[in-house]
């Protein structure tokens, strides 16, 4: 479903040198299944997140979703992919500040539409966030707006999610109700999550480990260290 060949991301500093942020990574998530990537921060699951979901363009190599080149792609296809059939959470929530929170969730579909509301409403009510949908997301704590962040990734019913550190600013209980809801959607929505955090990944059907730009691994989620322990 979603699959990446020989993928590098190189960068050149002011004195040209090259730098490596992802080098000759293959990737493939099947339909349906959860696949986290773990590693230390600066090994790259951010940029493959972002290439994989066509975001930024790597260097080398070619990104597949449903065997289509995104490369060979217009923008406006890949707009409309991103838009319908994908779903992000970002590190950084990218919130507009001066909607309300039902508006946030709501900015990514076509709001004429009745049951996009009801959709959203129902997220909120998920997330425990339902008192704050008319309220303006600056006045809300940090874990609050990443569940708004979330609500909004998951409203369009996307194909895929791509999810950066999605419970960064959670609490362990709040934390693992964001991973469960994402669990609850393997089967008909792939869900790549990029994490250092092993404990939000036990219900992923598989972890590929990074470091240095490089996938240096795939285990399942019980080989994991089972102590809170990150890397
Ligand atoms: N725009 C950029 N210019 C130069 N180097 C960059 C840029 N973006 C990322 N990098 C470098 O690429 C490497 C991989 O970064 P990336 O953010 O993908 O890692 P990460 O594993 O997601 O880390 P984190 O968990 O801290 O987000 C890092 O060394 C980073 O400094």
């Amino acid at each position: 479903m979603l699959e990446a060949r020989n993928l590098s991301l190189i960068y050149r500093n002011e004195r040209n040198d090259e730098y490596y942020a992802l080098r000759d990574v293959n990737f493939l998530a099947n339909h349906g299944e959860m696949v986290g990537m773990i590693g230390p921060s600066g090994s790259g699951k951010s940029s493959l997140l972002y290439i994989l979901s066509g975001l930024k363009k790597p260097t080398v190599g070619t990104v597949y979703y449903q065997d289509r080149a995104l490369e060979g792609m217009s923008y406006n296809d890949l707009a409309e992919i991103r838009r319908k059939e994908y779903g992000f959470i970002f590190q950084r929530h990218f919130l507009i500040d001066y909607l309300s929170v039902l508006d946030n969730v709501l900015a990514v579909v076509n709001q004429s539409q009745k049951a996009w509301h009801n959709t959203a409403i129902n997220l909120l009510e998920i997330l425990g966030i339902a008192d704050f949908a008319n309220q303006k997301p600056y006045k809300m704590s940090v874990g609050q707006r990443q569940k708004v962040a979330i609500a909004r990734a998951l409203v369009n019913q996307p194909k895929v999610i791509f999810a950066d550190e999605p419970t960064a600013s959670l609490d362990h209980s709040n934390a693992r109700m964001v991973m469960d809801i994402l669990a609850s959607l393997k089967g008909q929505t792939t869900i790549l999550v990029a994490t250092h955090d092993y404990s939000i990944l036990e219900q992923a059907d598989r972890v590929v480990h990074m470091w240095d730009g490089r996938t240096i691994k795939t285990t399942l989620p019980s080989s994991l260290p089972k102590s809170t322990e990150n890397v």
